[in-house]
């Protein structure tokens, strides 16, 4: 007998993001947060100091400030965060077509990453592309969500093969998908802005001296992308969280001193996130909103993510197929 490769080859897609709660109320985002700022990749503080902060402390305010956010973000599909990563991964799915299974999976809540590994290796995928939908690298979300695939492979006698997406922040096909998705959106606001300001989701100051290049390939994508618009940009750092220095400037600052600068009319895209969730739409499109009007602003508006745009789908479609080549299509 004969056994042809393409008969014993199966290749899938596991689209990772970062997770969200099951339910806007204050049990399931207890869940979510108690697994997220549990994770030591995300905290790194030595557990024995951390862990009673968190549980006697953040896990008893936090949850229920975070669901009244949330419950101003929720829609009939769910957390936003989910149904743009379920029309991303269908509308990745359509554009492959039937021969390569595309998944989601989230490093915290639901669909854990590894129940997702091990259900397509029980389905005889013995090919695996993970892709951590982060643009930028840091240990706290692209190293997370790998450590937690290969957590599950840990288990396993036969592992499938595995291949990771790479960091596609400075990728000439991300760049263009974002100037030609935030060209479209800025053309179609009926005021002009006289600063973009791009605004990326924060990190400890000292995780760039520990090694994570996330900062210099946030201003890397920055750089490219304000070098095809046509409008001055800046670059802010949102979303502190705990005590420690976080990367400047921060987005609510820049947004409270722009109108004493001159600057009355603004535009804020969030280029280090591929959909849209609470970060962006409440923090950035209710709270970012509120301060800058509150401090004299007169127009500002909140650009949406690529999400599942044609412009985003195109530019994951295109990734997508370079890292699966040898693998697929079969030759
Ligand atoms: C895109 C990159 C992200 C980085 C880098 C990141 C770092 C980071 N985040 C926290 C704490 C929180 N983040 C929260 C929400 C959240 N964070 C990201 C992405 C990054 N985080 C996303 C996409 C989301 C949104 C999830 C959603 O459900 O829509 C939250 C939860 C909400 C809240 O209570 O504010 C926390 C907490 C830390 C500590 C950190 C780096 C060390
Ligand atoms: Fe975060
Ligand atoms: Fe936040």
């Amino acid at each position: 007998m004969t056994i042809e490769k393409e008969d014993i080859t199966s290749v899938g897609v596991l689209l990772v993001n970062l997770g969200t709660p099951d339910a806007p109320d204050v049990g399931a985002v207890r869940r979510y947060l108690a697994e997220f700022l549990s994770d030591p990749r995300v905290v790194e503080i030595p557990a024995t100091l951390w862990k009673p902060v968190l549980h006697g402390v953040i896990l008893r305010t936090r949850p229920a400030k975070s669901a009244e956010a949330y419950r101003q973000i929720w829609t009939n599909e769910g957390s936003p965060l989910m149904a743009i990563s379920k029309r991303q991964r269908d509308a990745l799915q359509q554009r492959l077509g039937d021969d390569v299974f595309v998944g989601l999976a989230m490093r915290y809540g639901n669909p854990a990453i590894g129940p997702a590994i091990a259900q397509m290796v029980n389905h005889g995928f013995d090919r695996i592309l993970l892709a951590p939908l982060y643009p930028q690298y840091c240990a706290a979300t692209t190293a997370t969500a790998v450590d937690a695939a290969f957590a599950e492979l840990a288990k396993m006698r036969l592992q499938p093969a595995i291949r990771i997406l790479p960091p596609y922040f400075d990728d000439r096909l991300h760049i263009d998908a974002l100037a030609k998705n935030l060209q479209r959106q800025l053309d179609a606001l009926a005021f002009k802005p006289e600063r973009l300001l791009l605004s990326f989701h924060g990190m400890p100051e000292r995780t760039r001296t520990l090694g994570d290049p996330y900062y210099e390939q946030c201003k890397a994508t920055a750089d490219l992308l304000g070098g095809q618009l046509d409008l001055p940009i800046d670059v802010a750092f949102q979303s502190r969280f705990g005590r420690a220095r976080w990367l400047q400037p921060a987005t609510d600052m820049v947004l409270a001193s722009y109108p004493s600068q001159g600057v009355k009319r603004v535009a804020i895209a969030t280029p280090g996130f591929s959909a849209d969730c609470l970060e962006t739409l409440e923090e950035l499109g209710i709270r970012g909103r509120e301060t800058f009007i509150g401090a004299g602003g007169a127009d500002f508006a909140r650009l949406d993510c690529l999400n599942d745009s044609d412009e985003g789908m195109q530019m994951l479609d295109a990734l997508i197929r370079r890292e699966l080549a040898g693998w697929w299509p079969a030759s």
